[in-house]
Protein backbone atom coordinates (compact mmCIF):
# COMPACT_ATOMS: atom_id res chain seq x y z
CA UNK A 1 0.00 0.00 0.00
CA UNK A 2 1.38 3.39 -0.88
CA UNK A 3 1.97 5.77 2.43
CA UNK A 4 1.93 8.85 0.21
CA UNK A 5 -1.57 11.30 -0.16
CA UNK A 6 -0.65 11.71 -4.08
CA UNK A 7 -1.47 15.45 -5.26
CA UNK A 8 -5.02 16.31 -5.42
CA UNK A 9 -4.91 17.28 -9.23
CA UNK A 10 -4.56 13.84 -10.42
CA UNK A 11 -7.64 12.12 -11.53
CA UNK A 12 -8.77 8.72 -10.24
CA UNK A 13 -12.40 8.72 -11.30
CA UNK A 14 -15.01 10.95 -13.73
CA UNK A 15 -18.68 10.66 -13.98
CA UNK A 16 -20.11 12.45 -17.17
CA UNK A 17 -23.75 13.31 -17.24
CA UNK A 18 -24.88 10.37 -15.59
CA UNK A 19 -29.05 9.79 -15.59
CA UNK A 20 -30.95 6.82 -14.01
CA UNK A 21 -34.63 6.17 -14.12
CA UNK A 22 -36.42 4.34 -12.44
CA UNK A 23 -40.09 3.99 -13.90
CA UNK A 24 -41.46 7.78 -13.81
CA UNK A 25 -38.99 9.15 -11.23
CA UNK A 26 -35.76 10.62 -12.89
CA UNK A 27 -33.44 9.97 -9.83
CA UNK A 28 -30.08 10.81 -11.29
CA UNK A 29 -30.51 13.54 -14.15
CA UNK A 30 -27.21 14.55 -15.91
CA UNK A 31 -24.89 14.45 -13.28
CA UNK A 32 -21.41 15.12 -13.40
CA UNK A 33 -18.39 15.27 -10.58
CA UNK A 34 -14.78 13.95 -10.72
CA UNK A 35 -13.01 12.02 -8.02
CA UNK A 36 -9.26 12.99 -7.88
CA UNK A 37 -6.76 10.73 -6.23
CA UNK A 38 -6.02 11.35 -2.11
CA UNK A 39 -9.44 13.25 -1.75
CA UNK A 40 -11.92 12.34 0.85
CA UNK A 41 -15.04 13.46 -1.54
CA UNK A 42 -18.58 13.58 -0.28
CA UNK A 43 -22.21 13.22 -1.85
CA UNK A 44 -24.52 15.33 0.42
CA UNK A 45 -28.42 15.88 0.25
CA UNK A 46 -31.80 15.73 1.76
CA UNK A 47 -33.56 11.85 1.70
CA UNK A 48 -34.58 11.08 -2.34
CA UNK A 49 -32.11 13.36 -3.50
CA UNK A 50 -30.26 10.41 -5.70
CA UNK A 51 -27.38 10.35 -3.88
CA UNK A 52 -27.13 5.98 -2.84
CA UNK A 53 -28.41 5.83 -6.92
CA UNK A 54 -25.16 7.51 -7.71
CA UNK A 55 -23.04 5.69 -5.43
CA UNK A 56 -24.99 2.11 -6.74
CA UNK A 57 -24.18 2.98 -9.86
CA UNK A 58 -20.01 4.33 -9.27
CA UNK A 59 -19.88 -0.07 -8.02
CA UNK A 60 -21.86 -1.16 -10.64
CA UNK A 61 -24.82 -2.36 -9.06
CA UNK A 62 -26.96 0.17 -11.69
CA UNK A 63 -26.19 0.59 -14.89
CA UNK A 64 -27.14 4.45 -15.79
CA UNK A 65 -29.41 5.19 -18.71
CA UNK A 66 -27.29 7.75 -19.95
CA UNK A 67 -23.63 9.09 -19.39
CA UNK A 68 -20.30 7.12 -18.59
CA UNK A 69 -18.12 6.37 -14.89
CA UNK A 70 -14.21 6.26 -16.21
CA UNK A 71 -11.80 4.58 -14.06
CA UNK A 72 -8.18 6.62 -14.21
CA UNK A 73 -6.58 4.13 -11.56
CA UNK A 74 -5.26 1.20 -14.42
CA UNK A 75 -3.04 1.79 -17.07
CA UNK A 76 -5.52 3.32 -19.27
CA UNK A 77 -9.01 4.99 -18.53
CA UNK A 78 -11.84 2.40 -18.47
CA UNK A 79 -15.24 2.63 -19.23
CA UNK A 80 -16.95 1.64 -15.54
CA UNK A 81 -20.04 1.25 -17.07
CA UNK A 82 -18.52 -1.65 -19.53
CA UNK A 83 -17.59 -3.32 -16.64
CA UNK A 84 -19.14 -6.55 -14.06
CA UNK A 85 -19.71 -5.38 -10.29
CA UNK A 86 -17.56 -8.31 -9.59
CA UNK A 87 -14.75 -7.15 -11.25
CA UNK A 88 -14.63 -3.43 -9.34
CA UNK A 89 -12.33 -5.00 -6.47
CA UNK A 90 -9.67 -6.52 -8.60
CA UNK A 91 -9.70 -2.88 -10.43
CA UNK A 92 -9.02 -1.49 -7.05
CA UNK A 93 -12.74 -0.06 -6.04
CA UNK A 94 -13.76 -1.56 -2.67
CA UNK A 95 -17.24 -0.53 -0.86
CA UNK A 96 -18.55 -0.69 2.62
CA UNK A 97 -22.83 -0.96 3.26
CA UNK A 98 -25.14 0.97 5.36
CA UNK A 99 -26.40 -2.33 6.70
CA UNK A 100 -23.09 -4.08 7.25
CA UNK A 101 -22.64 -7.30 5.46
CA UNK A 102 -20.37 -9.53 7.29
CA UNK A 103 -19.73 -13.07 7.89
CA UNK A 104 -21.35 -12.88 11.31
CA UNK A 105 -20.47 -16.41 12.47
CA UNK A 106 -16.44 -15.98 11.41
CA UNK A 107 -13.31 -14.15 13.16
CA UNK A 108 -12.54 -10.52 12.14
CA UNK A 109 -9.17 -12.10 10.79
CA UNK A 110 -11.37 -14.83 8.98
CA UNK A 111 -13.32 -11.81 7.77
CA UNK A 112 -10.27 -9.99 6.61
CA UNK A 113 -8.75 -13.04 4.28
CA UNK A 114 -12.13 -13.26 2.94
CA UNK A 115 -11.41 -9.47 1.54
CA UNK A 116 -8.00 -10.19 0.10
CA UNK A 117 -8.69 -13.15 -2.08
CA UNK A 118 -9.72 -10.95 -4.64
CA UNK A 119 -6.27 -10.79 -5.61
CA UNK A 120 -5.76 -14.68 -5.39
CA UNK A 121 -4.36 -15.27 -8.59
CA UNK A 122 -2.62 -18.53 -8.30
CA UNK A 123 -5.48 -20.67 -9.78
CA UNK A 124 -7.06 -23.79 -8.98
CA UNK A 125 -4.39 -26.44 -9.21
CA UNK A 126 -1.93 -24.27 -7.61
CA UNK A 127 -3.92 -23.97 -4.39
CA UNK A 128 -4.40 -27.39 -4.28
CA UNK A 129 -1.03 -28.12 -4.52
CA UNK A 130 0.51 -25.32 -2.59
CA UNK A 131 3.03 -23.92 -4.66
CA UNK A 132 5.54 -21.18 -3.52
CA UNK A 133 3.34 -18.67 -5.59
CA UNK A 134 0.19 -19.91 -3.12
CA UNK A 135 2.39 -19.46 -0.29
CA UNK A 136 3.39 -16.14 -0.86
CA UNK A 137 -0.17 -14.83 -1.90
CA UNK A 138 -1.28 -16.90 1.60
CA UNK A 139 1.63 -14.19 3.09
CA UNK A 140 1.22 -11.13 1.56
CA UNK A 141 -3.14 -11.76 2.49
CA UNK A 142 -1.90 -12.38 6.28
CA UNK A 143 0.62 -9.54 6.46
CA UNK A 144 -1.95 -7.12 4.83
CA UNK A 145 -4.55 -8.04 7.22
CA UNK A 146 -2.56 -7.43 10.27
CA UNK A 147 -1.23 -3.73 8.84
CA UNK A 148 -5.10 -3.46 8.69
CA UNK A 149 -5.97 -4.85 11.86
CA UNK A 150 -3.11 -2.51 13.37
CA UNK A 151 -3.94 0.49 11.34
CA UNK A 152 -7.61 0.35 12.76
CA UNK A 153 -6.40 -0.61 15.98
CA UNK A 154 -8.60 -4.06 15.87
CA UNK A 155 -6.03 -5.87 17.82
CA UNK A 156 -8.08 -6.89 20.65
CA UNK A 157 -10.48 -8.30 18.05
CA UNK A 158 -8.64 -10.11 15.91
CA UNK A 159 -9.43 -13.70 17.12
CA UNK A 160 -13.69 -12.75 17.94
CA UNK A 161 -16.74 -13.67 16.48
CA UNK A 162 -18.57 -10.67 14.65
CA UNK A 163 -21.47 -11.76 15.69
CA UNK A 164 -20.50 -10.95 19.35
CA UNK A 165 -18.89 -7.62 18.60
CA UNK A 166 -20.56 -4.21 19.26
CA UNK A 167 -21.76 -2.35 16.22
CA UNK A 168 -19.48 0.45 16.22
CA UNK A 169 -16.51 -2.51 16.21
CA UNK A 170 -18.33 -4.40 13.72
CA UNK A 171 -18.75 -1.02 11.63
CA UNK A 172 -14.63 -0.52 11.44
CA UNK A 173 -14.22 -4.40 10.81
CA UNK A 174 -16.23 -3.76 7.59
CA UNK A 175 -13.92 -0.81 6.53
CA UNK A 176 -11.00 -3.15 7.48
CA UNK A 177 -12.49 -6.40 5.26
CA UNK A 178 -13.33 -3.38 2.48
CA UNK A 179 -9.26 -2.18 2.99
CA UNK A 180 -7.81 -5.65 2.73
CA UNK A 181 -8.60 -5.15 -1.19
CA UNK A 182 -6.13 -2.79 -0.90
CA UNK A 183 -7.97 -0.49 -3.24
CA UNK A 184 -7.60 3.10 -4.62
CA UNK A 185 -10.74 4.36 -4.15
CA UNK A 186 -13.16 3.11 -0.90
CA UNK A 187 -16.63 3.91 -1.03
CA UNK A 188 -18.58 4.85 2.08
CA UNK A 189 -22.19 4.65 2.05
CA UNK A 190 -23.24 6.33 5.26
CA UNK A 191 -20.29 5.55 7.59
CA UNK A 192 -21.56 7.28 10.57
CA UNK A 193 -25.16 5.37 10.43
CA UNK A 194 -26.07 3.75 13.42
CA UNK A 195 -23.73 4.94 15.51
CA UNK A 196 -23.31 7.77 18.44
CA UNK A 197 -21.46 10.94 18.85
CA UNK A 198 -18.34 9.18 19.98
CA UNK A 199 -18.45 6.68 17.76
CA UNK A 200 -19.07 8.89 14.20
CA UNK A 201 -15.93 11.09 15.44
CA UNK A 202 -13.52 7.90 15.95
CA UNK A 203 -15.07 7.30 12.26
CA UNK A 204 -13.77 10.34 11.21
CA UNK A 205 -10.63 9.53 12.54
CA UNK A 206 -10.46 6.40 10.78
CA UNK A 207 -11.41 8.08 7.70
CA UNK A 208 -8.61 10.50 7.93
CA UNK A 209 -6.15 7.33 8.82
CA UNK A 210 -6.87 5.53 5.83
CA UNK A 211 -6.45 9.51 3.65
CA UNK A 212 -3.19 10.17 4.74
CA UNK A 213 -1.49 7.03 6.36
CA UNK A 214 -2.80 4.49 2.68
CA UNK A 215 -3.17 7.06 0.65
CA UNK A 216 -6.73 5.91 -0.21
CA UNK A 217 -9.31 8.14 -1.84
CA UNK A 218 -12.73 7.95 -0.15
CA UNK A 219 -16.24 8.75 -2.46
CA UNK A 220 -18.95 8.52 0.56
CA UNK A 221 -22.30 9.45 1.20
CA UNK A 222 -22.84 10.83 4.08
CA UNK A 223 -25.90 12.65 6.24
CA UNK A 224 -23.44 13.90 9.15
CA UNK A 225 -22.87 17.17 8.24
CA UNK A 226 -20.01 17.26 11.11
CA UNK A 227 -18.72 14.27 10.21
CA UNK A 228 -18.71 15.87 6.22
CA UNK A 229 -17.44 18.44 7.45
CA UNK A 230 -14.42 17.15 9.33
CA UNK A 231 -13.16 15.07 6.69
CA UNK A 232 -14.12 16.33 3.03
CA UNK A 233 -11.82 17.57 0.64
CA UNK A 234 -14.56 18.61 -1.67
CA UNK A 235 -18.57 18.02 -1.20
CA UNK A 236 -21.05 17.71 -4.07
CA UNK A 237 -24.48 18.60 -2.66
CA UNK A 238 -27.71 17.09 -4.79
CA UNK A 239 -31.71 17.56 -4.60
CA UNK A 240 -34.27 15.94 -6.46
CA UNK A 241 -31.63 13.88 -8.89
CA UNK A 242 -29.67 16.83 -9.83
CA UNK A 243 -26.23 18.71 -8.81
CA UNK A 244 -26.91 21.92 -6.40
CA UNK A 245 -22.88 22.53 -5.75
CA UNK A 246 -19.77 21.31 -5.52
CA UNK A 247 -17.01 22.93 -3.62
CA UNK A 248 -15.24 22.56 -0.11
CA UNK A 249 -17.48 21.61 2.76
CA UNK A 250 -17.90 25.43 3.58
CA UNK A 251 -18.33 26.66 0.29
CA UNK A 252 -21.70 24.10 -0.48
CA UNK A 253 -23.09 24.42 2.83
CA UNK A 254 -23.23 28.01 2.88
CA UNK A 255 -24.46 27.98 -1.05
CA UNK A 256 -27.94 29.48 -1.14
CA UNK A 257 -29.57 26.79 -3.16
CA UNK A 258 -28.17 23.82 -1.25
CA UNK A 259 -29.72 25.68 1.88
CA UNK A 260 -32.97 26.22 0.42
CA UNK A 261 -33.06 22.38 -0.68
CA UNK A 262 -32.65 21.47 2.78
CA UNK A 263 -34.25 23.73 4.71
CA UNK A 264 -36.93 25.40 2.38
CA UNK A 265 -35.69 29.08 3.09
CA UNK A 266 -32.64 30.83 2.38
CA UNK A 267 -33.53 32.74 5.85
CA UNK A 268 -32.10 29.73 7.98
CA UNK A 269 -28.68 29.56 6.39
CA UNK A 270 -27.01 30.35 9.73
CA UNK A 271 -28.30 26.76 11.18
CA UNK A 272 -25.99 25.12 8.36
CA UNK A 273 -23.09 26.75 9.59
CA UNK A 274 -21.64 24.02 11.63
CA UNK A 275 -17.98 23.78 9.58
CA UNK A 276 -15.29 22.82 11.73
N1 LIG B 1 -34.67 0.72 -7.08
C1 LIG B 1 -35.47 1.78 -7.14
N2 LIG B 1 -36.69 1.69 -7.75
C2 LIG B 1 -37.51 2.77 -7.85
N3 LIG B 1 -37.21 3.99 -7.38
C3 LIG B 1 -36.03 4.14 -6.76
C4 LIG B 1 -35.09 3.06 -6.61
N4 LIG B 1 -34.00 3.51 -5.95
C5 LIG B 1 -34.22 4.80 -5.72
N5 LIG B 1 -35.43 5.18 -6.19
C6 LIG B 1 -36.00 6.53 -6.14
O1 LIG B 1 -35.01 7.41 -6.66
C7 LIG B 1 -34.95 8.62 -5.92
C8 LIG B 1 -33.54 8.80 -5.34
O2 LIG B 1 -33.34 7.81 -4.32
P1 LIG B 1 -31.95 7.62 -3.56
O3 LIG B 1 -32.11 6.43 -2.67
O4 LIG B 1 -30.84 7.58 -4.54
O5 LIG B 1 -31.87 8.96 -2.72
P2 LIG B 1 -30.88 9.29 -1.51
O6 LIG B 1 -30.41 10.68 -1.76
O7 LIG B 1 -29.86 8.25 -1.35
O8 LIG B 1 -31.89 9.29 -0.28
P3 LIG B 1 -31.63 8.82 1.26
O9 LIG B 1 -30.76 9.87 1.87
O10 LIG B 1 -33.02 8.83 1.83
O11 LIG B 1 -31.00 7.46 1.23
C9 LIG B 1 -36.04 8.51 -4.86
O12 LIG B 1 -37.19 9.14 -5.36
C10 LIG B 1 -36.25 7.03 -4.72
O13 LIG B 1 -37.55 6.73 -4.29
Amino acid sequence: MSATVQAQGDLLLSASNLSVRFGGVLAVNGVSFDVRRGEVFTLIGPNGAGKTTVFNLISRIYTPSTGEITWHGGDAPLKLTQQPPHAMAALGIARTFQNIELFEHATVLQNLLVGRHVHRRTGFWREMLFTGATRRAEVHARETAERVIELLDLQHHRDSLVAGLPYGVRKVVELARALCTEPKLLLLDEPSSGLNVEETADMAFWIQDIQKELGVSVLMVEHDMSLVSKVSDRVLAMNQGEVLATGTPREVQTDAKVVEAYLGSVDDVSSLRRVA
